[in-house]
């Protein structure tokens, strides 16, 4: 239905995107992942008509849309990144307003709005000013604005950074019923992994502007079908066995949280005991050491030497 082919774009020295394919069908909930300037706004801003790519094409409905971009920018609502509501006006009233702005009138209006009011739970607080909004209210409102004129795809850019973690599970919550019950189709960017795991259909990892992996999230973690990824926690760790590990000739990648390491190893060996032996060596109570399901954020360690947050 969408479609990127090709597209690099170019801000004066920096490659935000290169040589980007992706295709998004009907009903999908696919995920754009990856960390911070990977690339992800600067994709589905060209995505959205926002601005235009250096190189490649942009067809909606197997036509380019970068001459005539108005048949997809009728089908596209957009949640940006950053809120862009009227802070002294109530939730109704911005409601209102931007749905005047879509050259909606009277009852059909009237009508939308007290729909989306109920889709975004903010019936009850419709009268309420948005400067007594949490950030939570507030991105939710961002995301009905969106929704105004009924859009058949929704593109959401990072719609949960910032906010608490019972808005985000709503937020997440009301992007799966739009999909289930509206059958709308959504574009979710984002990095945290969790998120685009629990949401999406088909996913595209990013990277430094680059396409580093994309299909299902079976389909990605079978990268890791032939590595072991291994889990190590502790309370404190030192130096010198952290150290070790990276130096380590069998180890892959090493990722090193506050009370877990991760590894990344090849399948067909086993370093069990000579973990074991390197914690007692470094005096590190070991609490638990066992091969875990790969997630995406190995996946992505694996592929980039990184992890997707620092
Ligand atoms: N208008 C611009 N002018 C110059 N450089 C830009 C512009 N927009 C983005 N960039 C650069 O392009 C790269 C990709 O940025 P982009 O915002 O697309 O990444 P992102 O994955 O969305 O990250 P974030 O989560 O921080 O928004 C970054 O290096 C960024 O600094």
């Amino acid at each position: 239905m969408l479609e990127l082919i090709d597209i690099s774009k170019r801000f004066k020295k920096t490659e935000a995107v290169k040589s980007l394919n992706m295709f998004i069908e009907q009903g999908e909930i696919v995920g754009l992942l990856g960390p911070n300037g990977a690339g992800k706004s600067t994709a589905i801003s060209i995505l959205s008509t926002l601005i235009e790519p250096t190189e490649g094409d942009v067809r909606f409905l197997k036509k380019s849309v970068l001459k005539k971009p108005s048949p997809l920018r009728k089908a596209i609502g957009v949640v940006p990144q950053e809120i862009a509501l009227y802070t002294q006006l109530s939730a109704e009233e911005n409601l209102l307003f931007f749905g005047r702005i879509y050259r909606l009138k009277g009852s059909n209006l009237k009508q939308r709005v007290n729909e989306i009011l109920e889709q975004i739970g903010l019936t009850e607080k419709r009268k309420a000013l948005v400067e007594s909004f949490s950030g939570g209210m507030k991105r939710r409102l961002n995301i009905g604005v969106a929704m105004l004129h009924n859009p058949k795809i929704l593109i959401m850019d990072e719609p949960t950074v910032g906010i608490d973690p019972q808005s985000r599970s709503y937020i997440l919550e009301t992007v799966k019923r739009l999909n289930k019950e509206n059958q709308m189709t959504v574009v979710y960017t984002s990095h945290y992994m969790e998120e685009v795991d629990y949401l999406c259909d088909r996913i595209y990892i990013m990277d430094q502007g680059n396409l580093i992996a994309s299909g299902t999230k079976e389909e990605i973690k079978q990268i890791l079908s032939s590595e072991n990824t291994i889990s190590i926690q502790s309370d404190r760790w030192s130096e010198a066995f952290i150290a070790q590990l990276k130096e380590h000739e069998l180890v892959t990648n090493v990722h090193v949280e506050e009370k877990e390491i991760t590894l990344i190893t090849p399948k067909e060996v086993n370093l069990f005991s000579e973990i074991i032996s390197m914690t007692e060596k470094y005096d590190i109570t070991l609490r638990s050491l066992h091969v875990k399901s790969p997630t995406l954020e190995d996946v992505f360690l694996h592929l980039t030497g990184r992890a997707l947050r620092d």
